[in-house]
């Protein structure tokens, strides 16, 4: 035992991680660790619901699908300690997308249109276009489109042409912004292997993991200034939200970006001194998506209950107003029935501005949805009411203020790695900083999901030890 110390702040899946690699090293002692979180739950941007479901479901209401799956540490590390088992607990929901829109009955690709492949073959052109060099200039995903139509049209159908942009739409449930602010540049996404929704509930993970470190987690405790080389009895000090402070060798820091970048409110952490200006810089460059999530129950199922997905496509054109219409956005519907056989239920995911708007208006969800999934009815009655809703509240939340990073026209995610992984000598806090970074979009793999989280827990604590034996 080194007898130093570990602050971690945060208790997501990044910092929870780091907590248990710090412990299984042997180098330090369960006292000699903390995770100071600021709300009354671990877990952050996971947060698996087992009580709303009137079906007798769980719901993940933050992260659900275990993306990369060839790669995904989470996933390994969890089959190999016994905690999940693919073929009981998981589904890869990836049959080809059903896509509807309002003029159309039935689902588009009845007719052999092929439109899954022409989408397919956008992201390619996308990809292969900002391949040609660093200065190619980035536009947003609906400039895009019209560049694609203009160079491909000859080999497009009418159909074809008619859905492009529409389709090209689909990025906004990936992202949670609108395709008017999405980076062209930096969309298309090097996938690691199929999708793999997890049944269980991701809450499972935190649960283990929470299981195996004994270190002290103190709860609804913020860290509101962190004084580096502070001179007190350790090496930094942190001053938390009930006025009292902690003084600590080593920091991790994995609170979400949205969190870092903030300049003053209640939530913002003061740094003395501040943070260099090339991490502050780095840190202008990313913004934050607002996916959400509406899960609707039904008294039966009106869907067909074979398709995995829906996709509904907007109208052609949008008036972009303050409050958003039905049609305007496109949505992206999980089929529970297919998760969990025989369970009337839909998990929609929604986007920037249409998720700000119902999770401020959650009794809105409704009468927002039911329009566009009216497409969906196969039965010979009318849709009929959900007997229960379950709204997310992300972008209410202070803590998390949206879902995770994404990148608009203009931006790079690039910079907020590079300062941040700390990887490079003389970047960000520097590459020997006893203050290290961990979370979400601080690393390249995984980047945005539960499994870049998790890894860069692992590599600030790994780090740690090394420094510290
Ligand atoms: C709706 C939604 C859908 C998603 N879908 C997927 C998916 O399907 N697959 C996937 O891989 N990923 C998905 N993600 C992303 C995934 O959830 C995150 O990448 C991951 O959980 C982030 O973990 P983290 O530890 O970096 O951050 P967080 O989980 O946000 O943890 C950071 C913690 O820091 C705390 N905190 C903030 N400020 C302070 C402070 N000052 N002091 C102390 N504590 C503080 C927060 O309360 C939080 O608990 C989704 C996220 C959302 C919201």
């Amino acid at each position: 035992m080194t007898g130093k110390s570990v602050a971690i702040v945060g208790g997501g899946i990044s910092g929870l991680k780091a907590a248990h690699v710090l412990l299984e090293s042997g180098v330090f002692a369960k006292e000699d660790i903390i995770i100071l979180e600021a709300q009354n739950r671990l877990g952050g941007r996971i947060k698996t619901d087992r009580e709303s479901s009137k079906l007798g479901v769980p719901y993940d209401l933050g992260a659900a699908w275990f993306h990369d799956a060839l790669t995904n540490s989470v996933l390994y590390d969890s089959i190999e300690n016994g905690t999940f088992v693919p073929s009981k607990d998981g589904y890869f929901d990836d049959k080809d997308i059903a896509i509807y829109a309002k003029e159309h009955d039935g689902p588009l690709d009845t007719n052999n249109w092929k439109l899954a492949r022409v989408l397919e073959d956008m992201e390619k052109f996308m990809e292969l276009y900002y391949m040609e060099g660093l200065d190619v200039k980035d536009m947003s995903l609906d400039d895009f489109a019209k560049v694609y139509v203009d160079k491909y049209k000859v080999f497009l159908t009418p159909e074809q042409l008619q859905y492009c942009s529409r389709l090209l739409r689909y990025f906004e449930l990936w992202f949670g912004i609108p395709s008017y602010e999405i980076s062209a540049k930096y969309a298309p996404m090097d996938h690691q292997g199929r999708n793999l929704y997890d049944k269980k509930g991701h809450g499972f993970a935190v649960d283990h993991i929470v299981s195996q470190i004994d270190c002290e987690i103190r709860k609804e405790t913020q860290v509101t200034r962190i004084q580096r080389d502070a001179k007190g009895a350790r090496r930094h000090r942190l001053e938390l939200s009930d006025g009292s402070s902690i003084d600590t060798d080593y920091v991790v820091v994995t609170v979400p970006l949205s969190i870092l970048k903030l300049k003053e409110g209640p939530q913002s952490i003061t740094w003395e001194p501040p943070l260099p200006k090339p991490v502050t810089e780095a840190l202008d460059k990313i913004s934050m998506g607002a996916l959400g999530k509406v899960v609707l129950e039904f008294d039966i199922i009106w869907w067909d209950k074979t398709q995995d997905r829906f996709n509904i496509v907007p109208d052609e054109v949008s008036s972009h107003g303050q409050v958003p219409q039905s049609w305007e956005y496109p949505i992206f519907i999980i089929n529970y029935a297919r998760v969990f056989p025989g369970t009337a239920s839909l998990v929609i995911l929604t986007q920037s501005p249409v998720t700000e708007y119902l999770e401020s208006h959650p009794a809105q969800a409704w009468q927002y949805l039911k329009p566009m999934l009216s497409k969906l009815n196969i039965s010979s009655f009318s849709v009929p009411d959900p007997i229960n809703t379950i709204v997310t509240d992300w972008t209410k939340n202070p803590f998390a203020r949206g879902a995770y990073s994404a990148i608009r026209t203009g931006e790079c995610p690039d910079d907020v790695i590079i300062q941040l992984s700390g990887e490079h000598d003389g970047v960000g806090l520097g590459a020997g900083s006893t203050i290290r970074f961990a979370g979400e979009y601080t690393i390249a793999d995984g980047g945005g999901c539960i499994h870049g989280a998790y890894d860069s827990g692992k590599r600030a604590a790994e780090w740690i030890v090394e420094h510290a034996k």
